[in-house]
């Protein structure tokens, strides 16, 4: 037996974030590979209306679990929700959670996060700093605790192009910016945000990066390790390929660019794109746990998860293969033909900003009101091209990870523990991959059918023809206008007409000679 997989069994884990992306998948596998493991804490709040346990029912019974509900129907009895707020203080546990909590866990995940971008920097530090700290705290004081894995992002420390598996300082200490954020007005926070993130794109990545350091300096004697994952993408391999459930980051534009809504791409053709699947990082996580509390390294190990340095996927190759999915499964109802431009140049993208996107949008919006719908496409396309802009950062760039912590921890791992556990991306085939996370935004995220597929082909030579009729309506305004003002379109349209008239007199001669 793996035994990364005999070490979690019999062990009380606490999961933060399971509800979240990266949550779901790693407690999918963590059923899966020990499922005599004692119990599985998970901090919860209620949301869109759903109390905690219609959400754990959701969850267990959604596609993902489906494997782990086969071979195991209980499962449910494994799993104990625990009512959490990770903005308040304390969390809002109640007192004898929090006593069980700190009694009988033995393994901590803290993938909780706010992941928005540009989330007012109080709120983002609340989360991505504030909680961590007091998770740290609690953590102090769990006697039977074995090993604390937080999740960061590779990207903490992307002002750097070269980035080691260290913590690197952070501007601003982060008790100094947590009492900040407690005293001054909203207003000013919104204010100095620029100044404090420095050279970090967002108010994510910068307390992500506050987070580090407060785990760094806060972590005291606990047995610690940091996970770094790049950009998150569906599964690769487990419990299935392409399952994915949320748009962010390249899902928000492949169906973008599926539903016709973008077209550009501002990358050069060598420009790599740092996916790593969603279960590569669930492994990474639990072998890091298992090393963690079995090896128990004498210094915090930072673990990326990325592939650029392996087995790099090259951004433009990446979008053909998304086109060429796209053209043989196309997504339904999209507003034009999925089509992409390559360019890195300012002008030119400014250009097909207006000419291919907010024109075409504002055109379709008039033609909604004509015909007495709701006008929408415009506000689709804004935010698209608003998405696009602040995804834009992490793939018109290049960085490297160090990864001789994750080489070092797959060496000390098993054969057997190197199959359960993969997180070698030197195995995956990315043409492969990308097919099937195409097809899994449209089947788990869109849930699209596939029998709706002809359809959808149908509709797309609809928009085709109609985009034919389109072009050559506006080339013969725009030629009728030219002659009725230059001496010189009329020169050549006039040779154009001769030249056709000579080439048909001359078809028709020779065709009655034959
Ligand atoms: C060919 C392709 C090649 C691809 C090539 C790949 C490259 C791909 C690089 C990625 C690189 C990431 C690298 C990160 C590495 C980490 O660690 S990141 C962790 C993951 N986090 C993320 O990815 C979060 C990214 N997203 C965001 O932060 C925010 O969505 C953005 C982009 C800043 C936009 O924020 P925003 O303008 O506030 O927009 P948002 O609130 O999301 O939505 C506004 C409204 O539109 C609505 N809306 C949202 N989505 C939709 C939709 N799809 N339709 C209609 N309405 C919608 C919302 O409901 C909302 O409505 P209201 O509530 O206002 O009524
Ligand atoms: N996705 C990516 O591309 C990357 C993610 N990461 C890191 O991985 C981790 C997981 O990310 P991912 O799964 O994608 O993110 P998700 O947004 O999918 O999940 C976030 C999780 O945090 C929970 N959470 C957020 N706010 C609170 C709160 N106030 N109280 C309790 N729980 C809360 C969410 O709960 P709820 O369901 O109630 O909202 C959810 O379970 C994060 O630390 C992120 O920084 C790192 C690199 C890339």
């Amino acid at each position: 037996m793996s035994a990364i997989a005999a070490y979690y069994n019999d062990k009380s884990i606490l999961i933060t974030g399971a509800t979240g992306f990266v949550g779901k998948v790693l407690m999918e596998k963590l059923f899966r590979t020990s499922p005599d493991l004692k119990v599985i804490y998970i901090l919860v709040r209620p949301k869109s209306g759903q109390t905690l346990k219609q959400r754990v029912f959701s969850i267990l019974n959604s596609e993902l679990f489906s494997k782990v509900r086969e071979i195991y129907p209980n499962v449910g009895e494994k799993i104990r929700a625990i009512y959490a707020d990770l903005s308040k203080d304390d969390f809002g546990i109640s007192k004898e959670d929090m006593e069980e909590l700190l009694s009988c866990t033995n393994i901590i995940f803290h993938c909780a996060a706010t992941v928005r971008f540009e989330d007012p920097l109080k709120y983002a530090v609340q989360l991505n700093v504030v909680a961590t700290q007091k998770l740290l705290l609690m953590a102090s004081q769990m006697p039977k605790l074995e090993a604390f894995i937080h999740l960061s992002t590779a990207f903490s420390n992307c002002n750097l192009k070269h980035i080691d598996e260290v913590v690197y300082p952070c501007p601003g200490e982060p008790k100094k910016i947590i009492n900040a954020m407690e005293w001054l007005d909203d207003a000013i926070i919104k204010e100095i945000t620029p100044k404090l993130i420095g050279d970090r794109p967002n108010t994510y990545i910068y307390s992500k990066a506050l987070g580090e350091t407060v785990v760094q300096e806060e972590g005291g004697k606990l047995n610690i390790a940091i996970v770094r994952p790049s950009i998150i993408s569906s599964t690769w391999q487990e419990p299935f390929p392409g399952w994915i459930d949320n748009v962010n980051g390249p899902g928000e534009l492949i169906i973008a660019t599926g539903k016709g809504l973008l077209q550009l791409l501002t990358v050069g053709p060598m420009t790599v794109v740092d996916l790593i699947p969603v279960d590569t990082v669930a492994n990474l996580i639990l072998a890091a746990g298992w090393y963690t509390a079995v090896h128990r390294p004498k210094t915090m190990l930072i673990y990326h998860s990325t592939s650029g340095q392996l087995n790099p996927c090259y951004c433009k190759k990446m979008a053909l293969q998304v086109m060429a999915t796209l053209e043989k499964t196309p997504f339904e109802k999209a507003f034009r033909r999925p089509c992409t431009v390559f360019t890195t140049n300012t002008i030119a993208k400014q250009f097909w900003k207006a000419v291919s996107h907010r024109i075409p949008a504002i055109i379709y919006d008039f033609y909604l009101r004509l015909t007495g719908r709701k006008p929408r496409i415009v506000k689709l396309m804004n935010r698209t091209l608003n998405a696009f802009s602040k995804l834009e950062y992490f793939i018109s760039q290049h960085w490297e990870w160090s990864i001789n912590n994750t080489e070092m921890l797959m060496s000390q791992m098993s054969p057997e523990d190197q199959r359960v556990f993969n997180f070698d991306v030197r195995q995956l085939n990315w043409l492969q991959y990308i097919e099937n996370y195409v097809l899994g935004l449209k089947k788990h995220l869109l849930k699209e059918d596939m029998a709706g597929i002809p359809e959808a082909k149908q509709h797309l030579r609809r928009l085709r023809n109609i985009n034919y009729i389109f072009n050559t309506v506006i080339f013969l305004i725009a030629w009728r206008l030219l002659i009725a003002r230059s001496q010189m379109a009329r020169n050549v349209w006039f040779f154009i007409v001769s030249l056709c008239y000579k080439f048909i007199s001359y078809f028709r001669a020779s065709m009655l000679k034959a």
